[in-house]
């Protein structure tokens, strides 16, 4: 029903039609680019340079797609009733994000369960949420917590847990320049907070290698 009107778009921005590449915009961006290589030293007009601004505005505006979507809108396309109360996980979804300090990339895993309250949701529809959220400028907590809360608000399950891990370059190849440190951030809501038990289960299938 709703699929069809989207997915024309889907493939590569998800879920909804966006203007982010309209052609005025990429070329605002570029002049900017344009300016700041020569800022940096550099020669903007010789070869390897001359579409560089523009496609670095393209990259941008990719990179940054998650705004023009509306994630409950994606979980609400596939929710279905089901019968089914125990604990879903889905582990090791890849994650690319940007920091809003930097704007250099953050990138690791997201590990998400929930547990059905009448509903269960298509799983892919959890990884776009993922994706919905960390095309944006975001700091990692955040991402985390608005994980968390579109999945809590727009299914309404017994429980979320949200763990992510993370690299940040902006703390690898410049500032305090750590090759191997990884960021952990997690969020929690019902029964995972209730229940240390269910907690538990969740942080024990997330770390086994069952696969
Ligand atoms: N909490 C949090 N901090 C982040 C995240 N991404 C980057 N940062 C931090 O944001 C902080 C910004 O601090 P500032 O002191 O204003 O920036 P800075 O001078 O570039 O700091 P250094 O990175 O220490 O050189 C840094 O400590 C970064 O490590 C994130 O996702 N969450
Ligand atoms: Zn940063």
């Amino acid at each position: 029903m709703e699929h069809d009107k989207y997915d024309h778009d889907e493939e590569v921005l998800g879920y909804q039609k966006i203007d982010r590449y309209d052609d005025q915009k990429i070329s605002s961006v570029a002049t900017h680019y344009k300016d700041i290589l020569a800022q940096l030293g550099e020669d903007p007009a010789r070869e390897g340079l001359v579409k560089t601004p523009e496609r670095v505005a393209k990259a941008l505006q990719y990179l940054t797609h998650g705004y023009d979507i509306q994630p409950a809108e994606i979980l609400r396309s596939a929710m279905f009733k089901e019968d089914y109360s125990q604990m879903v996980v889905v582990k090791d979804i890849e994650v690319f994000s940007m920091c809003e300090h930097h704007m250099l990339p953050f990138f690791g895993k997201a590990h998400i369960a929930y547990i059905p309250n009448g509903h269960i949701v298509g799983l892919s529809k959890i990884p776009r949420v993922v994706d919905a959220f960390a095309r944006r400028l975001q700091v990692q907590e955040r991402l985390t917590n608005e994980i968390r809360d579109c999945i809590q608000e727009t299914l309404q399950p017994s429980g979320v847990a949200v763990v992510i891990e993370c690299k940040h370059l902006c703390m690898a190849m410049r500032g305090v320049q750590k090759q191997n440190s990884v960021t952990t951030t997690s969020a929690f809501t019902g029964e995972f907070i209730s229940n240390d038990k269910t907690r538990a289960e969740f942080l024990r299938l997330i770390t086994a290698n069952l696969h």
